[in-house]
């Protein structure tokens, strides 16, 4: 069975997204609130219906029907990839995940935003979208020990108030699975495969990583997010999926063009020394994919977070000054600029948080082995290459860069020596 189209948003919509900041009133340029859209609820998915069976909490349930998964295992990687079964188990999962998350995105309700005390939002996706991943991930790898690094915890689900929320994940959750399962799993195994999220991770074994929704602001507006999968081996990402179901299938460096509901949905995925690959989310086909080769900056574009609260455009702005960048940031939600980049559609993102934060590996775990696979280079402002051994979060020299081999001397040079002018002047 097809993965369903990708996204009903209006065409115009998308590409004003992906417009990158020529102007100030334009919703990328300003950064500023875009307006909220108008979602028309599928209440029909969001509140558990009567045919949703509950039966008791167990994964031994959950059974494999016989249909075809559309993330199955391509031709273009070589056959001796040792991490065939994990990168085909982890394309199914994520690719399921962004179906749930698809239907919800297509769905959502002001009430379905909850509250973090970081203050950014949760929704029923991000909670279903980690338990699917689990699931998949166990049932398709049933012989393997376990472990996950996920950025959801079921906490505030557990709590009297949630229970309706809850229920409604679980029906999501079930039927989702139903197009690949012969299963019913309870409120108690969504529960259970989400919390199985809170491994720390570290220097040794094998740990999924996973952002269930990556790019949770541009999820609610509407925009790009992600669902952002990686295996690390012993401290290293040896494996990254990234399901980006708003991202174009061709490249977004033009920034004019309208796309139709079957010309978007993306899955990016690279397996160490094996390359990085692009498909359609909505098919098998499968494509190659590598970094922009320009070397000169005056023809390069980068990309920067849309929300301002996340990177400092300032700081970015004047390394592509000093660069000598001549195109205005392409600003865009979540791993999908690692993707965008991986396929050469621009030659720079730049991340610099504000003072203090920490950054997670799930934000940057899939979306770096996909890049380095493309033959690009991901490091800290100190040109460092980022360790994600180091447990949940990564430890960094002020911000992440991501280019390709070409441009990163130069690259570097222009953030060391723009961090220095701002540090000086902020004496
Ligand atoms: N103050 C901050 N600075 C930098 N990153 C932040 C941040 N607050 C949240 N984030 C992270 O930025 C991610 C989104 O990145 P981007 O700006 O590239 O879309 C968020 O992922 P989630 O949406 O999964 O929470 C979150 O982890
Ligand atoms: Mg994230």
């Amino acid at each position: 069975m097809a993965c369903r189209a990708a996204i009903s948003l209006p065409s115009l919509c998308l590409a004003r997204t992906l417009k990158p900041s020529a102007s100030a009133s334009g919703r990328i340029s300003s950064g500023s609130a875009p307006p909220s859209k108008p979602y028309r609820p599928l209440r029909h998915l969001l509140l558990a219906p009567s045919r949703f069976r509950f039966l008791p909490p167990s994964f031994s349930h959950f059974r494999p029907s016989s249909r075809a998964c559309p993330a199955s295992p391509v031709a273009a990687m070589s056959s001796s990839s040792s991490y065939q079964k994990e990168l085909a188990a982890a394309k199914k999962a994520a690719s399921l995940a962004a179906r749930l998350c698809q239907t919800v995105q297509k769905a959502i309700l002001k009430s379905d935003v909850h509250s973090k005390a970081d203050k950014s939002p949760v929704t029923v996706a991000d909670y279903g979208s980690q338990a699917i991943v689990s699931l998949v991930l166990n049932k398709e790898l049933p012989s393997e020990s376990f472990s996950l690094v996920a950025e959801e915890d079921s906490a505030d689900l557990q709590k009297d108030d949630a229970q309706e929320t809850l229920e409604r994940i679980t029906a999501l959750v079930n039927d989702t699975l139903s197009s690949e399962y012969n299963t019913v799993v309870s409120d108690k195994d969504v529960l259970a495969a989400i919390d199985s999220g809170k491994s720390e991770g570290g220097p040794h074994g094998r740990h999924w990583v996973l952002d269930p929704i990556d790019g949770t602001k541009g999820f609610l507006r509407g925009d790009q997010y992600a669902i952002a999968l990686a295996l690390l081996d012993e401290g290293k990402v040896v494996l990254g999926v990234l399901a980006c179901p708003n991202l174009p299938l061709t490249s977004i460096a033009n920034v004019d063009a309208h796309y139709s509901e079957n010309q978007i949905g993306c899955l990016l995925y690279a397996t160490t020394g094996e390359g990085a690959y692009l498909q359609s989310l909505n098919d098998s086909s499968t494509v190659k994919i590598n970094v922009s080769t320009v070397d000169n900056p005056a023809d390069a574009s980068f990309f920067e977070s849309y929300e301002a609260a996340h990177s400092l455009h300032d700081l970015s702005k004047a390394i592509a000054e000093k660069l000598g960048v001549q195109a205005p940031p392409v600003r865009i939600d979540s791993q999908a600029k690692y993707g965008a980049l991986a396929r050469g559609d621009g030659a720079i993102y730049l991340r610099f948080p504000h003072k203090g934060y920490r950054e997670k590996i799930w934000d940057h775990a899939a979306g770096s082995i996909v890049v380095t696979e493309a033959g690009g280079i991901a490091t800290d402002a100190a040109g460092n290459h980022l360790d994600f051994s180091k447990g949940r979060h990564l430890d960094l020299d002020t911000g992440i860069i991501v280019t390709n081999k070409k441009l990163m001397p130069a690259l570097l040079n222009a953030v060391q020596e723009s961090i220095k002018a701002q540090s000086a002047s902020h004496l």
